[in-house]
């Protein structure tokens, strides 16, 4: 597979890992090596950047993932950009997960929030990976106003629907230059390999393996969906026929 570049950044997964959910840091830690993951993103909120053992942060360091701050629970464009300066100086990392929710119940990105902010922060110098939904147009937007990548939503974040709009998300991936993450949604592996094939970049995923039955399998079987979707998206598939085609040729069939 070849490596994944976004920010300037080389990564030789294109597999990112969310963090919550998990039963236990443990469980956290076993399924982001089984994950292959170079990269986690966790909610400010959720990290004590003080704490030196046992933390979040510490199976960051052991693991050496790349950590990205996301601005989880934000609800206007103001917040979303104080939170991200917060986690610039806590982490010292200028790389954020810009997340502003429009609505409590479907959890669905805020686009009218989304496009200030994103160009309040990169006007700020960060490095801004926007969470958005599969309108290729908002998607253009945030991709005008700097952002390093965009990250559409399949569907509802922890609903394991997979990808609502395989159509919208291809033409997404037509309207912009920058990387294209599929970010939420992800049920199970197929929807991972589904989103490589369609064109995606990356896929960024929690729940479906934080919250497994046996996470660090699910992990495995997420690494191997995107290797696999990517390699398919990339080899040439076969055209759609509406009638068959024999794979073996008629001649030298003998005469029966
Ligand atoms: C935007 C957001 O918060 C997502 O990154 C989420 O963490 C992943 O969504 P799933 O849990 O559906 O994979």
């Amino acid at each position: 597979m070849d490596d994944f570049v976004v920010g300037g950044e080389r990564f030789g997964s294109r597999l990112i890992l969310g963090t919550g959910g998990a039963a236990n840091l443990d469980v956290l830690e076993r399924a982001i090596k089984a994950s292959g993951t170079e990269m986690v993103t966790v909610a400010l909120r959720r990290i004590n950047a003080q704490k030196t053992s046992d933390g979040l942060l510490d199976v960051v360091v052991r693991t050496g993932v790349r950590l990205l701050p996301n601005t989880a629970g934000c609800r206007t464009a103001a917040e979303a950009v104080k939170l991200a300066h917060l986690a610039r100086e806590a982490f010292g990392t200028a790389w954020i997960k810009l997340e502003v929710i429009g609505d409590e119940r479907t959890l669905l990105p805020d686009g009218v929030e989304l496009v200030p902010a994103a160009e309040r922060l990169v006007a700020d110098g960060f490095t801004v990976l926007p969470y958005t939904n599969d309108d290729p147009i908002l998607a253009r937007r945030l991709a005008d106003a700097g952002c390093a990548a965009v990250m559409p939503a399949g569907s509802p974040i922890g609903s394991g629907l997979g990808i609502g709009n395989p159509h919208h998300l291809r033409l997404l991936r037509q309207a912009v230059d920058v990387p294209v993450i599929l970010d939420a949604g992800v049920g199970t592996a197929s929807d991972a390999a589904l989103a490589m094939e369609l064109g995606c970049d990356a896929v960024l995923l929690a729940t479906a393996v934080t919250r497994a039955a046996d996470p660090e399998r699910m992990a495995t079987a997420m690494r191997l969906a995107v290797e696999a979707g990517f390699l398919a998206a990339h080899a040439g598939r076969i055209p759609r026929r509406f009638h068959a085609l024999a794979s073996t040729p008629d001649e030298g069939r003998p005469d029966l």
